[in-house]
């Protein structure tokens, strides 16, 4: 039995003639312990796909199977890290870790709840701004406190929706190794939706490229046959890396091409003469 399974799944938004169906035909099966990264283009579904994993929405037609069991609800076995932090302004960021991993440990203690909340802040360099609310922090720490609540609250798979988009390239890399290490370490499994092509290849086992909306959908599968623990700085002369990066490019800039030779429409305009045209 697969871990995670999408079966032909359709979604469409609204209804009748104003209805628009984002996302065709989509199949994808994922084994326990797999890292797969889907490459998408703005606008294309990739929110909505993660949703629909997540349990937020229902498909229009198909089924998201999770461990064998039809995704009906969101549930803590499968966190997600969203783009948009959605932090509660009240409470600092301590109180928004300590919220999380309450609702996902109801049985533990305080103290230990404490201990792990204080772990997960250290983990995304926050320990002095344990005690700020979300106004008081830079997009970029905001995103990093998301990143600690999605992951303190020991998630079995982690699904990330573009989660370090907003941040510097330090932070970013730093983070990408964080969630490398949870993933190794506690043997998770993760899905990332990004727009970043090299660190779609430092972290997963596969990428697939959601091709343009609407009625996007699933390309190919590109492996990753690169041995982990990765080396960033080692892979830039890796015949392997180089090899996978041109073939993915090389496929996002065809598709990314077809898309606009689709959408080259030519519209006719009326013939009009302002009134007040004296030619
Ligand atoms: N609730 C909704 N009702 C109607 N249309 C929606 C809804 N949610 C998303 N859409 C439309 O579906 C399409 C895909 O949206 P989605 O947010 O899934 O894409 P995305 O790839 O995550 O976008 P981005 O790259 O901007 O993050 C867009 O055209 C969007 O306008």
């Amino acid at each position: 039995m697969a871990y995670l399974e999408l079966n032909n799944i359709y979604k469409t938004y609204g209804e009748g003639d104003s209805s628009t169906e984002v996302l065709s035909n989509i199949n994808l099966t994922m084994d326990e312990g797999e890292f797969v990264a889907i490459v998408g283009f703005t606008g294309s579904g990739k929110t909505t796909l993660v949703n629909l994993i997540n349990g937020l929405l229902q498909p229009t037609s198909g089924e998201v199977l999770f461990k064998g069991v039809p995704v009906t609800d969101t549930s803590h076995e499968r966190g997600v890290i969203f783009q948009n932090y959605s932090l509660l302004p009240w409470l600092t960021v301590g109180q928004n870790i300590y919220m999380a991993v309450k609702e996902a440990f109801p049985k533990e203690r305080k103290k230990d709840l404490m201990k792990r909340v204080k772990e997960y802040v250290a983990m995304v360099s926050l320990s002095p701004a344990i005690n700020k609310r979300p106004k008081e922090l830079s997009g970029g720490m905001r995103q990093r406190v998301a990143v600690a609540r999605a992951l303190a609250m020991n998630p079995e798979m982690i699904i990330m929706d573009e989660p370090l988009g907003a941040l510097d390239a330090l932070t970013r890399g730093n983070l990408q190794d964080e969630i490398l290490n949870i993933w190794s370490q506690d043997k998770r499994t993760a899905l990332l939706i990004t727009n970043d092509v090299d660190e779609g290849i430092y972290m997963a086992d596969r990428i697939i490229p959601l091709k343009p909306g609407p009625n996007a959908t699933l390309g190919p599968e590109f492996k990753i046959d690169i041995e982990r623990p990765r080396d960033k700085t080692a892979m830039n002369d890796n015949p392997e890396y180089k090899k996978t990066r041109n073939s993915i490019i090389e496929y996002l800039m065809d598709i990314g091409d077809e898309r606009k030779t689709v959408s080259d429409v030519e519209y006719k305009l009326p013939e009009l003469t302002p009134k007040s045209f004296v030619a």
